[in-house]
């Protein structure tokens, strides 16, 4: 149990901003953890949650005198909330957020933030389809990465939040903005854009055979709805803030997805195993490095 920062100031109370506060609780590691919610409703839920040692009513009084004040708010709330607090913070506070999407909330965050105040972006790579202050619980980040992108950042305060990411339980590394933007593109963005235009497919056809694709929806299928149930708001601004990385990946996407679909009407079945073969090997790399601590047989089969 050792306190990092005396004060930490939580802005947007859903599912990561409640998951810091309960991981901070567990490790001990803010002295005091204040919340603001836009929403009176959510400061309300909060307070009868038990979440954070206290909520205020404006974002003034959460930033006032905080040594650490973490953005939780969607991508594209980003430039607004900075604009409203920047002239409000102390000399050598450090700013941080967790978007998941980085050029573009430095962009929108760096101009609001003043002299002596050190912004250092994150984004921890762990959540939930879930959303709102009573989604969150305390091990969402362990054993998950945080990525830094410090852009600049003071060496000393970075080596502090770095700290501060590893006792919350995650693992930590640095980044360029758009290499992180490029990279998540292809682990996060574009896949959720699959798993909602599936579920659209599904939907579109489930009014031609009624219920059977509810019904007799297999585990794959099973795994697209629960991504395609991810908060609107949040994706809205992912996809409008990443929208070049999303793009040429998605422009990528679709050639592999008409080689696939050529080789499907062609007959073309050395093609279709390969691929496939290729693909599965990706999946055992992922397992063997033990970064799929979700996986069915984690932990089965002891490494040599
Ligand atoms: N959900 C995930 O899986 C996940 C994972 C990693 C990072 N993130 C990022 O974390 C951030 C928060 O996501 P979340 O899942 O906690 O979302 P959430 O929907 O659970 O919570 C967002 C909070 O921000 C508030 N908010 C929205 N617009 C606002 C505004 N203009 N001003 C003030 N408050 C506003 C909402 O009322 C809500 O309290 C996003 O930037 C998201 O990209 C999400
Ligand atoms: O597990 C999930 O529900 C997620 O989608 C979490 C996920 C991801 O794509 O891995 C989603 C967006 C974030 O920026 C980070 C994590």
């Amino acid at each position: 149990m050792t306190v990092m920062y005396n004060r930490v100031a939580l802005i947007g109370l859903g599912l990561i901003a409640s998951s810091l506060f309960w991981a901070m609780k567990r490790g001990g590691l803010a002295g005091e953890t204040v919340g603001y919610a836009r929403s009176a409703a959510t400061r309300d839920t909060a307070r009868n949650i038990g979440l954070c040692d206290r909520i205020c009513d404006s974002v003034a009084d959460a930033v006032a005198d905080a040594d650490l004040v973490i953005l939780c708010v969607p991508v594209g709330a980003m430039d607004a909330v900075a604009a409203e607090i920047g002239p409000l913070l102390k000399t050598g506070a450090v700013v941080s957020d967790v978007g998941s999407v980085k050029r573009a909330v430095i962009d929108a965050v760096s101009p609001h933030i003043p002299d002596g105040v050190h912004f250092i972006p994150a984004h921890p790579l762990a959540g939930t389809e879930q959303s709102g202050p009573e989604s969150g619980f305390a091990e969402l980040f362990d054993n998950r990465w945080c990525l830094l992108t410090p852009n600049g950042a003071d060496a000393a305060e970075v080596a502090k939040l770095r700290t501060y990411w590893e006792a919350l339980g995650s693992n930590v590394d640095e980044m360029d903005a758009d290499h992180h933007d490029l990279v998540l593109a292809v682990t996060s963005h574009t896949p959720h854009l699959i798993a909602y235009t599936m579920v659209g497919v599904a939907d579109d056809l489930s009014r031609v055979s009624e219920s059977e694709v509810v019904q007799f929806s297999a585990t794959g299928f099973r795994d697209f709805t629960r991504i395609a149930a991810s908060d609107p708001t949040m994706w809205r601004d992912v996809f409008l803030n990443n929208k070049d990385a999303t793009l040429e990946i998605l422009g990528r996407f679709t050639e592999e997805l008409f080689a696939l679909q050529r080789a499907i009407r062609q007959g073309d079945g050395d093609l279709l195993h390969d691929y496939f073969t290729r693909t599965r090997s990706i999946r055992r790399g992922i397992i063997e490095a033990g970064q799929d601590t979700d996986a069915p047989n984690f932990g089965r089969y002891p490494k040599p």
